[in-house]
């Protein structure tokens, strides 16, 4: 890996206003430090973004060739902080997009193609992409995690206000919490405190949310090394997930799908947990602009 005096491709993209830099790497040649990663996400000095997408070969990326298994790509994804994180559900989606964009996985045919499964490597392990009728695109995101008690057994807090909240395991950590209204967690310009801290010792994102109709929450969420960001891939599942055990449903017990509607600031995401515990996310993916990153942003 070697650090860069060329100008380096870039495509932005977002999935539901979750928003991403999408730089290629195909064999692994780029030294994205955690400063560069912060400097690229910069919205007035950079090119902006919640979080960075790095498209490299699995092969080519030392960090994947244990998780990758049949997965040519890995997504190296990385919040606007320069944090890495294990996975994001938005950003896979718009990985995948960028794949099939870029001519990088055959259309019709091959994996890729409308209908088919296109397996991601990330962090969190792969997760299979699939490209649906009418432009959205859907990712298996594998089962929740939850932990064994029935009763909430974390805390959230911002200033005065606190709510129990679920802790929810997507591949990265959620703490998820009721609210009577989404403006009763105020501006969210800082983390919301989450006790006990032992619970999270990497961070955790936070969703609030609240009850819209029958299985159809809206959300606000903020993002370990992101902020408050306009959606959330993996905090919809951990909400869809929450929402259902509250109301009494459980998948695996009914023996039917949950489908869950979750409006997020930036959309409609829509989460379907099986019985056999899989969760699949279905939203958009758009790519909006493509040009050079200079040197300097990278470092
Ligand atoms: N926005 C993503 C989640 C990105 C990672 C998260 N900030 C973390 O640190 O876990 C999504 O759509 O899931």
């Amino acid at each position: 890996m070697s650090t860069t005096t060329q100008p380096v491709p870039f495509l932005k993209g977002h999935g539901t206003e979750n928003d991403f830099v999408i730089i290629p790497d195909p064999e692994g040649r780029l030294d994205l430090t955690p400063a560069a990663v912060a400097r690229i996400c910069d919205r007035r000095a950079g090119v902006g973004g919640d979080g960075v997408l790095r498209v490299v070969r699995s092969a080519a990326e030392p960090a994947a060739r244990a998780l990758a298994g049949e997965a040519e790509w890995f997504m190296d994804y990385r919040n606007a902080d320069g944090s890495v994180a294990e996975m994001c559900g938005n950003g896979v989606r718009v990985f995948a997009h960028y794949l099939r964009h870029a001519g990088l996985v055959k259309d019709g045919t091959a994996a890729g193609g409308a209908g088919e499964w296109l397996p991601v490597a990330t962090r969190a392990g792969v997760r299979r992409v699939r490209f649906a009728e009418g432009g959205d695109v859907v990712v298996d995101m594998g089962a929740a995690r939850l932990p064994a008690g029935p009763e909430p057994a974390v805390t959230v807090a911002v200033g005065e206000r606190s709510w129990p909240a679920l802790q929810v395991d997507m591949g990265n950590p959620h703490a998820v919490a009721f609210v009577g209204d989404l403006g009763d967690a105020g501006r969210l310009f800082d983390p919301p405190a989450v006790a006990p801290a032992t619970a999270f010792p990497a961070g955790v994102n936070v969703e609030f949310v609240v009850d819209r109709g029958p299985r159809h929450v809206a959300l606000r969420v903020h993002e370990r090394g992101s902020g408050e960001t306009r959606s959330c891939g993996t905090g919809a599942c951990a909400v869809a997930v929450a929402a259902a055990r509250r109301g009494g449903l459980d998948p695996a017990r009914d023996g039917e799908p949950a489908v869950h509607t979750v409006d997020v600031p930036g959309g409609r995401l829509v989460v379907t947990e099986f019985p056999n515990g899989t969760i699949t996310l279905t939203g958009p993916a758009v790519l909006v602009a493509e040009g050079t990153l200079e040197p300097a942003l990278l470092g």
